[in-house]
């Protein structure tokens, strides 16, 4: 699948056009939010109405409403999908989020080349998705130090340690994502974030992603180590966004509870 995503991506390029520059968005950082988390562990809740696995998961979309949503219970980042065809996403989406939230955002896309995070500036994100398993490390340094130079963040993800490795070899990125899901086949298991973390350096802010369902789940990857999760299906899933953060962290009527 990953392969057939980024075809399309290297075609959507080719005939990419940049919207205007939008010169008082503010940045808002990422790795500060997820330094100083609200919980013990942080939370990046995504904005995502479809995916290529599940397909359609939240017919009645409304992304700044949900992103709102996200804000007012206390999560620490939100994640917007922009990709057309598989997501359902669009760039547009994260604009409008971007002005409606005072969290950091995060560009949730398949970047591949650097008009994109041109792209990514002027639409006003805080922060990119970089894949490790979608581009050679080296690739995946430019596009990093370019992002950074403009005034982004990078979420750096991977998948297997090999590929984390293979990054490690000539950089260490501030924040890296373990995906609990193979991108190739969709498999998920929180056991990925179990064998990956060990290998990230110490002073990365460790990320796991994908496939947390409920408060057990979210335990589980903390007990691994991680100290952020990127959740996204599971809160899409309820009616109501906001009671599911707080059903997510087990909190009763927003707070936090004792035992
Ligand atoms: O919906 P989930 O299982 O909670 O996963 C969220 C997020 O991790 C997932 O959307 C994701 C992780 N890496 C990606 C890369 C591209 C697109 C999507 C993703």
């Amino acid at each position: 699948m990953l392969e057939q995503i980024l075809t399309t991506k290297r075609k959507e390029v080719t005939t990419l056009t940049l919207p205007s520059t939008w010169s008082e968005v503010k940045r808002a950082s990422l790795s500060a939010a997820l330094r100083k988390p609200k919980r013990s562990i942080g939370l990046i809740a995504e904005v995502k109405k479809a995916s290529p696995s599940k397909g359609l998961i939240r017919p009645d979309f409304h992304p700044v409403d949900i992103a709102k949503a996200y804000e007012q219970a206390g999560a620490d980042a939100i994640s917007v999908l922009t990709d057309v065809k598989y997501f359902q996403g669009h760039r547009q989406y994260l604009t409008d989020v971007k002005q409606a939230v005072q969290l950091p955002v995060l560009r949730k896309d398949f970047i591949i080349d650097r008009i994109q995070i041109e792209e990514s500036v002027r639409i006003g994100a805080d922060a990119i998705l970089l894949i490790g398993e979608a581009l050679p490390p080296k690739t995946l340094y430019e596009l990093y130090k370019e992002a950074y130079e403009k005034g982004l963040e990078c979420l750096v993800e991977v998948h297997k340690r090999e590929t984390l490795e293979n990054i490690l070899a000539i950089f260490t990125p501030e924040i890296i994502g373990v995906n609990n899901r193979d991108l190739c086949t969709f498999v998920t298991s929180l056991e990925t974030t179990k064998e990956v973390v060990p290998f990230v350096p110490a002073d990365s802010i460790i990320v796991s992603e994908s496939g947390i369902g409920n408060a057990s789940d979210l335990t589980t990857v903390q007990t691994y180590g991680a100290k952020a999760v990127l959740v996204g299906e599971s809160l899409m899933r309820k009616e109501d966004v906001g009671a599911a953060v707080h059903e997510l962290f087990q909190e009763v009527d927003g707070i936090v509870r004792s035992s």
